[in-house]
């Protein structure tokens, strides 16, 4: 059976949805304020009740698996389960455990996560690059594979990111990129964009670029639709970025952005018909 290749899917799910992305991001806080228990069947319900305000309603979602591997195996049961439901709704679904490890640690960690055989697999993958860009080979090869996707950490909307993405490129980095070249990230993301190619409309290597930081790609002379990686773009509504902000940022790559929403979205429950508005609202700003 050949799977249609992620960039297709996400291409098409943002026609039909739109730029939203919804973040499944249970923080023990957010837990107790919907009045669930700080355990395993709090989390499954918190799961339920965003799925059901996401399901027909956004074409993507990122549970972000820290907070389900701190409740141990059982929490790592609600993730399988949750994504599994979440597939079942029709619903994309980036596992977002920003992975990155030497290649032969790699290419374990890609079967876990982009094998569709695999409790854990989902749609897409969060992995980091700075053990070197060839350190994510094996895991490139997978989605190729398995017609899954990546977004490689690119420029993070976090501000310490900057001390590393914005160093000066070493020699190699520097001499296989093209564009951008004298960051890291600009090597990251100019070697990203040859694995992608000429697609169509958008390539299965994306990249995560923040809302909050992507003024830092035009600054350093960085372009962001070569190659036309599909773009998870972190950063609006809890951390500061409005939707005004993030389409001026992106500009002409503006079709190939996923705009996460977590805290932002999550905020509004814990109703599902509360979450329903938040969605919607989310939404008309962002399209
Ligand atoms: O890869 C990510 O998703 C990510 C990258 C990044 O640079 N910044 C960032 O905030 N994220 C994730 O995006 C989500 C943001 O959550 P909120 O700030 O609550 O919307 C969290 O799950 C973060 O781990």
């Amino acid at each position: 059976m050949t799977t249609t290749p992620f960039g297709t899917r996400l291409a098409e799910a943002i026609d039909e949805y739109g730029h939203l992305c919804v973040g499944l991001d249970p923080h023990p806080g957010m837990l107790t304020d919907w009045g669930l228990s700080d355990d395993a069947a709090g989390l499954r319900e918190f799961g339920q009740r965003v799925l059901e305000a996401c399901a027909g309603r956004v074409g993507v979602i990122k549970p972000q698996v820290a907070f389900y591997e701190r409740y141990g195996p059982e929490g790592m049961a609600v993730l399988a389960e949750t994504t599994s439901s979440a597939k079942e709704a029709g619903l994309l679904v980036i596992g977002d455990a920003k992975r990155g490890d030497i290649g032969s640690t790699m290419a374990a960690y890609a079967e876990a996560w982009l094998n569709p055989a695999n409790a854990f697999s989902v749609d897409a993958l969060t992995v980091s690059p700075y053990l070197g860009f060839g350190s994510l080979g094996p895991a490139i090869k997978a989605a190729q594979d398995y017609g899954a996707g990546l977004f490689v950490l690119g420029l993070t909307s976090n501000p310490e990111g900057a001390e590393v993405q914005l160093a000066a490129a070493g020699e190699t980095g520097a001499a296989s990129a093209e564009q951008g070249k004298e960051t890291v990230a600009g090597s990251v993301i100019a070697q990203a964009a040859a694995v992608n190619g000429a697609p169509e409309r958008l390539g299965g290597i994306g990249l995560v670029i923040g809302a909050t930081t992507v003024q830092l790609a035009a600054e350093h002379g960085i372009d962001l639709s070569v190659g036309r990686p599909p773009i998870l773009a972190p950063g609006y509504g809890a951390q500061g970025a409005t939707a005004a902000q993030i389409r001026t940022g992106f500009a002409g790559a503006w079709d190939q952005v996923l705009v996460n929403s977590s805290r932002g979205i999550l905020s509004a429950g814990p109703g599902v018909s509360d979450l329903v508005s938040s969605v919607a609202s989310s939404r008309a700003d962002l399209d």
